[in-house]
């Protein structure tokens, strides 16, 4: 069993994440978790944060000489901000003082940090946060509720990719399909598990050098005009062998466990397997994918509308998720809402913010359904080191019929 857990505030001291259940045997170590992260950071769009702050990974347990041990694999990224922050996020109580806003003393900009955000942004955690939690301040609810906190999602999605990978060969890739009205054309070529290269070398993490262009147009449009934008991304995973996941139980069903994963990324609002819901669209006989064999006299579908899942499994077709994105909630234009503090109408709260965050979301998604795949993959093949689940994946393959395969 494949279990994962996350703790940290976007400006505390730390973020942690432990994943428990990773066999023995894999080699993943702390270049690979940074090089990951320093993905999550790119793209046009990503607000003043991204170009100062620095995540620093300490790797606290569970991975020896870069060799995965067993045991559960502690992560912290560290928050290179933190001494700006530290009164404001102490975790023990601090002298008021140090805290008021007009002391006139210590750091001014570290103590207005510190002042009531009565103004809840639309479309944030904000005022349900402190409705919920009965707060007067939407500081603890945004810290939680900030997308910061799936730097440590990706951390550990490095974990499970190269779990993926080592066991199976499966290999994942991510890009963004659209930003706001920009879309990429239905024919375009999609990336492949070679093309990450140059998808990290494009602002936007385009597979579609005149979309990457009218994109990152779209995004100083909207930055000038003091708005925000919203896009959808693509996961592919190469190499996924057929059957993981079951059509036996819902929540077995891989179809529905990748889009819980997806939807539980913050502003997430939609999730498409394959073609989705331009399959809705078609009749029956040009919505499926007609099994046939290739050249090479191996059993493939045809076409891959249904992204490599049918019957809640894995069908040993490439696999494609998409997600959708809301635009950023933080709008500097600042939309109407109230201040919770005298119940007047007043403009929401803004600071620094991203513009829009396809790039670094597409990211996080390829975490999320690396870290989906790598439980379902253990759950089908078991295995406390690496080489016996590798070995249980080869003998599964090797076990169906060559009629089947
Ligand atoms: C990678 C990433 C970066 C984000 N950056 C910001 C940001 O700078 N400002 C903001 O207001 N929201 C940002 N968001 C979105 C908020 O986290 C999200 O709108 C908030 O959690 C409310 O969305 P929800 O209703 O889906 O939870 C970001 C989301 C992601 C995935
Ligand atoms: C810090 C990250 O993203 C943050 C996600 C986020 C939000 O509201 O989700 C708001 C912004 O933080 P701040 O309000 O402090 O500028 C982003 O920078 C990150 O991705 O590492």
């Amino acid at each position: 069993m494949l279990r994962w857990l996350t703790a940290g505030e976007s400006h505390g001291q730390a973020l942690v994440g432990i994943i428990e259940g990773v066999p023995a045997g894999v080699t993943v170590g702390s270049a690979e978790i940074r090089a990951a992260l320093a993905r999550r950071r790119l793209g046009h769009g990503r607000g003043a944060r991204m170009k100062f702050e620095q995540d620093e990974v300490r790797l606290l347990g569970g991975i020896r000489h870069g060799v995965t041990m067993g045991s559960p694999v502690a992560i912290e990224i560290g928050n290179s901000e933190w001494p700006k922050w530290e009164q404001v996020m102490a975790a023990d109580p601090v002298e008021a003082s140090a805290l008021e806003v007009d002391a006139g003393t210590g750091d001014a900009r570290e103590k207005s940090r510190n002042k009531p955000l009565t103004t809840p942004r639309p479309g944030h955690a904000d005022l349900v946060g402190m409705e919920k939690y009965h707060l007067d301040d939407a500081r603890p609810v945004l810290e939680r509720a900030s997308a910061r906190e799936t730097a440590t999602r990706v951390a550990l999605g490095t974990v499970a990719a190269a779990l993926l990978e080592q066991a199976a060969g499966i290999r994942l890739v991510s890009h963004v399909v659209s930003v706001g009205p920009v879309g990429t054309p239905q024919d375009a070529p999609r990336p492949g598990p070679d093309d990450v290269a140059a998808l990290d070398a494009d602002p936007i993490r385009s597979f579609h050098p005149e979309t990457s262009t009218a994109m990152v147009a779209e995004i100083d449009d909207a930055k000038k005009a003091g708005d925000t934008l919203g896009g959808v991304v693509e996961v592919l995973a190469y190499g996924l062998p057929p059957g993981l996941g079951s059509y036996v139980h819902s929540d077995r069903r891989l179809d529905a466990r990748l889009a819980g994963a997806l939807m539980g990324i913050q502003a997430i609002k939609g999730v498409e397997v394959g073609d989705g819901f331009r399959t809705a669209a078609r009749r029956g006989s040009v919505a499926h994918d007609e099994i046939t064999r290739d050249a090479g006299g191996r059993v493939h579908r045809r076409t891959n509308r249904a992204g490599g899942v049918e019957g809640g499994m894995s069908n040993g077709e490439v696999l494609a998720v998409r997600a959708a994105l809301k635009p950023i909630s933080t709008v500097p234009r600042a939309l109407e809402t109230i201040d919770v503090a005298t119940g007047e109408s007043a403009t929401a709260l803004h600071q620094r913010s991203d513009t829009c965050a396809a790039a670094p979301a597409a990211v996080v998604a390829e975490a999320m359904v690396a870290l989906v795949l790598a439980e379902a993959l253990l759950e089908k093949f078991g295995g406390d080191s690496i080489t016996e689940t590798a070995r249980n994946v080869a003998s599964y393959l090797e076990a169906i019929p060559e009629t089947m395969r």
